[in-house]
């Protein structure tokens, strides 16, 4: 297939896709994972402020403030991106505030275990490892941290080494999870591009099919639409075709078919499309192409049709195709343009073949 197509069919689409549905699905989790933080991080602080931990109260509501800013700075810029650095930064401070001070009894560092799910479902996955690292780097320097350089919760040292030990295990087992899931993904997207491409290829020629060709007039007919843009749309038919099936044999006119779409392709610009429409007929589609051009063109490809040097078996047979063009300058159905064309190469076929028909004679 060529490399229009192969783009056009290829994995790209399906990335693009997937990308799409990926940032849709962060938005929504960066929402809703600083909508749940606001919510605690009020609730902390208003009962922090009336049990009198002042510090902690503060901190608590100086925090919602953040996440309540990070929900606002995402409905302005609509950019996952930037909300999420400040979630991330607003995860760090807490953590941070949460072990220095031990939070209620000494439990504060046990909130680790949550930030790391939560870090790894709404960051991207390597800031959200970044930000699991460098919590445990924090631990660790404030449980090893002299009292004279700063005053952290006493921690009994079997909490520290254990509390070590566990949030190592749980980096380890979060890498691994995230890798496996990272493989799968990236597996699944080239076997279902592969898929795709399958299923809009022909088999013998490998051009592109009809249903793929169905779905690019679709597309160029919306922007005609839209733009008032004309593209056409050539209609071939390979002359007696069946003079060749049954003169050399079947085999022989698969060759001559492949043959015919490997000259098709070769005189085609790198935008237009060709497709196998269905047994000895071929679609071409010229996106932003007048009449003159199309004219122009369908006459380049019957003349590289007829300049084929097809030599089956025992004997050699001149190749030639009819075309019928139809340039869009109006709006209607694919469905109608398409005829319009296919009326067009009748006439071709009955006016002696080997030709481009362009328009109908009105008599
Ligand atoms: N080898 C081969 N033959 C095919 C394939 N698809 C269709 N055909 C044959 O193409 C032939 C088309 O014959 P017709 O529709 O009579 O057309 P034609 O002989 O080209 O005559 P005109 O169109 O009037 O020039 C039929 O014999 C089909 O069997 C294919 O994939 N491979």
């Amino acid at each position: 297939m060529s490399d229009q197509a192969k783009t056009a069919i290829g994995g790209d689409t399906l990335r693009l896709r997937y990308e799409t549905i990926e940032a849709r699905r962060r938005t929504l989790l960066v929402y809703l994972g600083n909508g749940v933080a606001s919510v605690f991080l009020f609730g902390f602080g208003i009962a922090n402020l009336l049990e009198d931990r002042y510090t902690l109260a503060w901190f608590s509501l100086i925090h919602g403030c953040i996440t309540l800013g990070n929900i606002l700075l995402l409905r302005v810029t609509r950019n996952p991106d930037w909300a999420s650095y400040g979630f991330a930064y607003g995860l760090l401070a807490l953590f941070v505030f949460l072990t220095i001070t031990g939070g209620v009894d000494h439990t504060g560092p046990l909130w680790g275990y949550p930030m790391v799910a939560v870090a790894l479902s709404i960051l991207r996955a390597r800031l959200g490892l970044a930000i699991i690292v460098a919590m445990l780097c924090i631990a660790l320097l404030l449980f090893l941290a002299p009292p004279s350089f700063i005053e952290v919760a006493p921690y009994s040292t079997a909490f520290k080494v254990r509390y070590t030990a566990t949030f190592l295990a749980l980096i380890l087992f979060t890498w691994l999870h995230e890798f496996a899931r990272a493989r799968s993904q990236a597996e699944l997207i080239r076997v279902s591009a592969q898929i795709d491409r399958l299923s809009q290829t022909d088999v013998l020629t490998d051009l592109p099919n009809r249903r793929y060709m169905l779905e690019r007039l679709e597309a160029e007919n919306s922007r005609y639409r839209r733009h008032q843009r004309p593209y056409a749309i050539l209609y071939g038919d390979v002359d007696d075709f069946k003079q060749i099936n049954d003169r050399y044999g079947h085999q022989a006119g698969d060759e001559a078919l492949c043959a015919i779409a490997q000259a098709l392709r070769a005189n085609l610009r790198q935008h237009d499309v060709v497709c196998r429409w269905g047994g000895e007929e071929f679609l071409v589609l010229l996106p932003e192409t007048g009449a003159d051009i199309a004219l122009e063109v369908a006459e380049k490809l019957r003349a590289a049709i007829a300049a084929v040097d097809f030599r089956p078996a025992d004997g050699a047979h001149r190749l030639t195709m009819s075309f019928g063009l139809h340039t869009v300058l109006c709006q209607d159905s694919v469905d109608h343009f398409i005829q319009q064309a296919d009326r067009k190469l009748y006439h071709a076929k009955q006016t002696g073949k080997n030709r481009a028909v362009a328009e109908l004679a009105t008599a």
